[in-house]
This record gives structure tokens, sequence and C-alpha cells, in this order.
């Protein structure tokens, strides 16, 4: 006793039991929402229960009626019997569409809203998990959410009135037999005790792996072409190969254990049904009972003892439940993005559609979470009709200055805002919210597969094709795109294949053109084109009727001679560039 004290103590000091707790919690905050699906499939299993209950009730005097212990009518209750078993039948079907059904509803809704939470997450506190294993949480754990949600409560009450009520009719007709039929319970109940044990570990090791199986997949499908390239294929065969082994040695250590319980749990089973089926026989040849009597009671048996081994199973599924909802916490309870400003965005951006949006930044300071300190103190100004260069070494801060203007990450000092108006003295602070104001096309190839009107699509749902022409063309990519067969509704494949890295980037550029949001970002967008293509892009974009911003960083200073204002990031500020210094950039080159 001592013992189990100092062990609950001991969770409760870890707070593997506070953790549960909250697990516990954060299910019932989803599954309160589903208490009329939970009703509706209590109510079937139930009825169920029932139907099955009154069959062995009516298939008892069947066989009284035949060996002449009963009085009654054979040919209305072999009716009933049929008609019972077929009742059973149509609400067993009945109930298998149903769950079905309601599972399926559920099971959408449930992952829907995780892969919504997932998406306003922080940037930044999300990129800590690798994408295989987020996928791996938001399909299986969110599967085992809904259909644990769906199961459990109503399972607990199923079984509970399914082992009730079959012992009420056994201990009415013969308490003794529910002895025989009870001699199981407490040997099911030790045996699972060390099965338990090793369950909520079990599981947890399991998820881990099973995402970072799916992780390995994914990474080396998508890389295929630099595995070949580097002949790595041996390398990457032999790294499943001993990833495989790890999950299955731990499968197989489970099951190990799983088949030791199974097989004791059977020879109890056997056990069981034996006594019960020898002190029957005892009782009719004793004449206490009945042969129906004796039927019922062992088919009674089957179902008090399927009863109890199911409401243990419950426990299992209970751990792998809090298991699941753990590790969907770790990620819908990160810190979320603020998107209380959209509606004031969206009557800023309609105020100034006309004149156009720029933005201004002063003494700006951004940390990394770990710890990597890329600017202290930086200003940076750009506005409508302006093309403004970013420039400075690889792993100064280019791209993270861009992910600062687009809110995924959140400077810890220093003010932010997009402006407009007279003097640019009308300001919003930057936040999720005003990302609707920008087009970004980032470095690499970021085209999805479908054709290229989808893509453009993507973006403006319902751009006509003179439109889409129109972006093409400003983004010099017309002159390919008219060449092919099929124009517009040529096919992409996945990530940009069939096409080159410079005319994929010209499609990117398109497709954020497309787009006409007043602040267009290009991040290294234009480096695979030859310098005059990569120029002529530019000069478009700036020749364009739209009074958009245009923020570029690029390793190349042979287009700075077009830019507005160039900045140079260095020792964490950014500092304008004077013509002096980028004639020598260019020069340098
Ligand atoms: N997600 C991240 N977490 C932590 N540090 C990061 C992260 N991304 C970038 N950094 C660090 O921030 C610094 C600036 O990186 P950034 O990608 O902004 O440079 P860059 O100027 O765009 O480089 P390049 O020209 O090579 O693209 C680097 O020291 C980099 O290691």
């Amino acid at each position: 006793m001592k013992d189990k004290i100092f062990l609950v103590w001991k969770h409760l000091k870890q707070g593997t039991l506070k953790k549960i707790w909250k697990q516990t919690l954060w299910i019932y905050q989803y599954g309160k929402r589903y208490w009329k699906a939970m009703i509706l499939y209590t109510l079937l299993g139930i009825t169920g229960t029932g139907v099955s209950l009154i069959s062995s009730l009516i298939s008892k005097d069947l066989v009284d009626i035949i060996t002449g212990h009963q009085t009654g009518k054979l040919l209305s209750t072999f009716a009933a019997m049929i008609g019972f078993s077929v009742a059973n039948i149509l609400v067993s079907q009945a109930s298998g569409y149903a769950s079905t059904f309601i599972n399926l509803k559920v099971d959408s809704e449930i992952k829907n809203d995780i892969f919504s939470k997932m998406l306003v997450t922080d940037w930044e506190s999300l990129t800590d998990y690798h994408t295989g294993d987020l996928v791996t949480r938001w399909s299986s754990d969110a599967s085992n959410i809904s259909s644990g949600i769906l199961n459990w409560i109503p399972n607990l009450i199923i079984y509970t009135f399914r082992f009730i009520s079959a012992l009420a009719i056994v201990l009415y007709y013969d308490p003794t037999f529910a002895l025989f039929a009870l001699l199981g319970m407490p040997f099911s109940a030790l045996l699972s005790r060390p099965l338990l044990r090793r369950m909520r570990d079990n599981n947890q090791r399991s998820a881990a792996m099973n995402a970072k199986l799916y992780g390995f997949n994914q990474e080396a499908f998508s890389n295929i072409q630099t595995i070949k390239a580097f002949d790595l294929i041996h390398f990457y065969t032999d790294k499943l190969k001993s990833l495989q082994k790890d999950y299955i040695d731990m499968r197989l250590d489970f099951q190990k254990m799983s088949i030791l319980t199974s097989v004791l749990m059977s020879i109890i089973g056997f056990i069981v049904s034996y006594s019960c089926y020898g002190w029957g026989i005892y009782r009719v040849w004793s004449n206490a009972i009945s042969y129906g009597t004796m039927t019922m009671f062992l088919s009674l048996s089957g179902t008090l003892t399927s009863a109890v081994n199911s409401l243990v199973s419950l426990i299992p599924s209970a751990i792998s439940l809090t298991i699941s909802a753990g590790r969907l916490m770790d990620i819908v309870e990160m810190p979320q993005e603020d998107y209380s400003q959209d509606s004031a965005v969206r009557s800023f951006e309609k105020q100034y559609r006309e004149e156009g949006i720029g933005l201004n930044m002063q003494d700006l300071s951004y940390t990394y979470h770990n710890g990597t300190s890329v600017f202290a103190n930086a200003s940076m100004e750009a506005y409508p009709h302006e093309i403004v260069a970013l420039v400075g070494p690889s792993g100064e801060g280019k791209t993270t200055m861009l992910r600062l203007i687009l809110s995924l990450l959140t400077p810890q000092t220093g003010s932010f805002h997009v402006c407009a108006g007279k003097n640019h003295s009308n300001m919003l602070d930057m936040s999720p919210s005003t990302r609707k104001l920008f087009s970004y096309v980032p470095q690499g190839n970021t085209m999805f597969s479908g054709t290229i009107a989808e893509n453009m699509r993507n973006v403006k749902q319902d751009a006509t094709d003179e439109e889409i022409i129109e972006a093409l063309k400003l983004a010099c990519a017309w002159d390919f795109v008219e060449k092919l067969p099929d124009g517009i509704e040529s096919v992409i494949k996945e990530r940009g294949g069939g096409f080159s890295e410079g005319q994929a980037q010209r499609l990117s550029i398109a497709r954020a053109l497309l787009r006409k949001s007043p602040i267009l970002l290009l991040d290294e967008a234009t480096s695979a084109l030859d310098v005059a293509t990569e120029r002529k892009v530019l000069r478009n974009i700036m020749q364009d009727t739209y009074p958009r911003t245009c923020i570029v960083t690029t390793h190349r200073p042979t287009v700075l001679n077009i830019c507005t204002r160039v900045y140079a990031i260095r020792d964490k500020r950014c500092e304008v560039l004077g013509d002096g210094e980028i004639q020598k950039m260019v020069k340098e080159f």
C-alpha cells in the first residue's frame, strides 16, 4: 500500500497524472460538441444488446418447448426467434452504417479543425517539427481522437449495460451459474496490469517511430534527384532497413507481451467456458434447470466474458487517446497568430488601392528562438512605384528581413508599419493580417502540380485568360508559354517539374504579379535568369501602371542600377548605399 502511495506521489511530482488530466480535459472539450452523435451511437449499441439478449431468452423457450419442459406455441416462438434474429442483423447493419457515417464526418471535422489551427500556429515554433512528424500527428493522432471520442464513452455505457443485463438474467435464473461465468474476471484484471504498464510507453514510442519513418520516406521521395546524383541509393535503402528494423524490434517486443497475455486469457476463457458447460450439465442432470436454460446460460456466459474483455480493452484505448491528445496539444497549444486586424487591413487596402501602399521600419531588432541575433536597430522604407533592393553576403539576413515583413517572425523591439496617404502618415501595424497586402516569390521552385492556368488562378480565382497572359508577359514568361502546344493549359509537374529553373521562376513571378498586391517581395526570385531577362522583368514591373511597391533581395549587383534605393545588410542594420558604392559593387562583380 505504501509502495502504491509512493508511486502515485512520484507520478504527481513528475506531472504525469496532471498531464493525463489536461489531455483528458482537452479531449472532453472536443468531445462535448459531438454529444448528439455519442447518444445515437450509445442507443444503437444498447438496442443491439437488447435485441440479442431477447433472442437468447426466446431461444431458451424454444429449446424448452421442444424438449417438453415448457408448454407454449412452438410455431409462434420459432417465428419470434427468426424475427429477432433478423432484427439483430438489421440493427447491427444499421448501427454499422450510422457509425461509419458519424465516424467519417467527425474525423473530417476534427482534422479540418486541427489543420486550420496548425496553419495559424506561429511559423518559427512550427518549424521546430519535421513536416513528416506534423503530417503523422495530423492524420493518425487526429483519427485516433475522433474514433476515441465517438467510441469510448458510448462503448463504456454499452459494455456496462451488456454486462449488467446479462448478469441480471443469469442471476435471476441461477445465481450459482453467475459465479462460474465470472470466474475469469479477477485473472483478466490481474493479467491486464503488466500489459497496461507498458502500453503507454509503447504507444509513445510507436507514434514517434511512425513519424520518423514517414518523414524519412517523404524526404527521400522529394529528393530523389539528389539521392541519384550522389549515388546514395544503397545508403538510403540501408537507412530505411535500419529504421524498419528498429520499428519491427519495437513492435515484436510488444507483440511478445501481447501473445503471452492473450494465450493466458484464452486459457482462462477455456477454463471458464468448460466450467460453465460442466456446471450446466450437472444442473440439467440434477433437474435443477432445463436444457433451454442451459443453452441460454452458455450463450450468456460468452456475452459476460466478452463484455468484461471489452471493458478491460477500453483502458489501453484510453491510454492511446491521451497520448494522441498530448501530441496534438504540443502543436495546437503553441503561440497562435493574431488575425484581429483583418477588417482594418481590408478597408486600408480599399482606401489606398489607387495610390498604393508602402512600408516603414524603424529601429527593429530580431533574434531567432535559438539565439541567433540577425537585426539590431535596423531601419528601412519602401514606397509605391519603387524597387528597393536588399543586398548583402550570404547569411547576413535578407530572407529574415522578408520573413519579418511578412510577419512570419515578430520583432522583439522597434516599430514596423505599412503606410499610405500624404507623407505616408496613415499607418497600420505589421501583423499576420497585413500579409494580404503582399505577394511573395520565395527562393526555389514554388509551383504546384497542375496546369499553368490552375497555378495562376490559385492566387486569383476569377482571373481571365487575358489577365493571366498579361501577367505572364510582364514576367517575361509568355515567350516560352506561347510556344507550348497547350499554352496556359500546359501541365506543370510536382515542384515545377517539366520546366527549367529560370522558366519556373518567371512563372512564379507572373503568379505574384497576377495577384496585384500592393507590395511585391522577390527573394532571389530572378537568380536563375540571365542578366538581360532579369533586368527586363524588373523594368516591366516598374513600368506597370499598378501602384506597386517592390522589394527584391539579390546577390547580383547587375540589377542595382535600376533600383530606386539599395540597402546593404551589414552589422545587423540596413544601410542605404550611395551611387559610388553601387557602381563599385557592379564593377567588382
Ligand atoms: N529558422 C531559423 N532559425 C534560426 N536561425 C536562422 C533561421 N533561418 C536563418 N537563420 C540564421 O539567420 C541568419 C540570416 O539568415 P538568412 O537566411 O536571413 O540570410 P540570407 O542573407 O537570406 O542568406 P542567403 O543569401 O544565403 O539566402 C543566418 O545566420 C542563419 O543561420
